[in-house]
């Protein structure tokens, strides 16, 4: 399945997932992801990204739409896909009175061609607490732990459902520096997550999801690109918004004014910020607590969350 020189490794089309009692968790969503890549998804709580990457582990049958992984349904054709594939859950759920030496061995005898399980602990950083009980360890451990043991069988395509929930900063970027060590190398790999940072530094392309559709998709540049910039400051006592130059002039696309907080939106960053603080210098006015600021996955996010008015799906990832 070659398709302009880029293999297609996971082809979701118009999947759906029914949970009992009829709830529509996931409302026909599409997109692929190629060999190599790292896709994000990212959404609100219960948007369905759970949902989804069930669907693609095949741990369940969607109720409409077709997954493929490595060209195959991962339900029918688990014993094919499955031994290809590693798999981060939200929860790992581990014997907490094994050792994490112990529990990596219990891995290693269910996955073919297991990496040297000191290998896969080094990898995460947690050969040096080989001999420590699972029950013993750190919240971010324990995930760090679920990575080695998603990376044991060498995978071609990993899912990792939020794996850096729980680690502090430091923990957080080794983890993005293994992900991209392990796409360098030729994995794909779909993660889920919640931290819009993670999804801008680390993933080549995203889905916004929002009540079970995709409601924003493309690189991280693509989404932010649709998003205003914004440029903050106080105004001093007197002045209103009135004095400033023709907000059409400044390039400004949207403004409100709170007390003496000005906020101005513009998708002419440079234009705006250059064409305000000249007039301020030349009014010999002071912008207090000035803040200019770039358009940001966060902002496109949160746009995404709070317009609840948002219609049906209209992307295709
Ligand atoms: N077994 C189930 N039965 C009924 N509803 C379910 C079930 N599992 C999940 N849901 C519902 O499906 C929706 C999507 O859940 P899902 O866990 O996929 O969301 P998510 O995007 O992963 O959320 P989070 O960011 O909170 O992990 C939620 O409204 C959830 O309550």
């Amino acid at each position: 399945m070659d398709t302009g020189g880029h293999e297609h490794v996971i082809e979701v089309t118009d999947l759906r997932r029914v949970y009992g009692g009829g709830f529509e968790a996931v409302r026909g969503i599409s997109f692929s992801v190629r060999r190599g890549e790292i896709f994000a998804l990212l959404g609100t709580n219960g948007a369905g990204k759970t949902s989804t990457v069930e669907l693609l582990e095949g741990l369940a049958r969607p109720a409409g739409g077709r997954v493929r992984v490595l060209g195959h349904d991962p339900v029918a054709d688990r014993a094919v896909v499955r031994p290809r594939t590693g798999v981060m859950l939200q929860e790992g759920g581990f014997p907490s009175e094994l050792t994490v030496a112990e529990t990596t061995r219990l891995w290693t005898g269910c996955t073919s061609g297991a990496r040297p399980e000191r290998e896969a602990l080094e990898l995460v950083g947690l050969a040096g607490k080989a001999d420590v009980r699972v029950k013993q360890l750190s919240g971010g451990e324990r995930r760090r732990l679920d990575l080695a043991l998603a990376l044991l069988g060498e995978p071609e395509v990993l899912f990792l459902d939020e794996p850096t929930t729980g680690l502090d900063a430091e923990g957080r970027r080794d983890t993005w520096d293994l992900v991209r060590a392990l796409r360098d190398a030729g994995t794909t790999v779909l993660l889920t997550t919640h931290y819009l940072e993670e999804a801008e530094d680390l993933a080549d392309r995203l889905a916004i999801l929002h009540e079970g559709r995709i409601a924003a998709a493309g690189t991280p540049d693509d989404v932010t690109a649709a998003q205003p910039s914004r440029i903050s400051f106080e105004l001093p006592a007197g002045y209103f918004v009135g004095d400033l130059p023709p907000l059409g002039e400044l390039g400004v696309c949207g403004h409100e004014m709170a007390g003496r907080t000005v906020r101005l939106r513009t998708h002419e960053l440079q234009r705006t910020a250059t064409r305000l603080l000249v007039w301020a210098e030349r009014a010999v006015v002071e912008l207090r607590r000035l803040d200019v600021r770039s358009a940001s996955l966060e902002e496109a996010f949160l746009g995404i969350a709070r317009d609840t008015s948002r219609p049906a799906q209209e992307y295709v990832a």
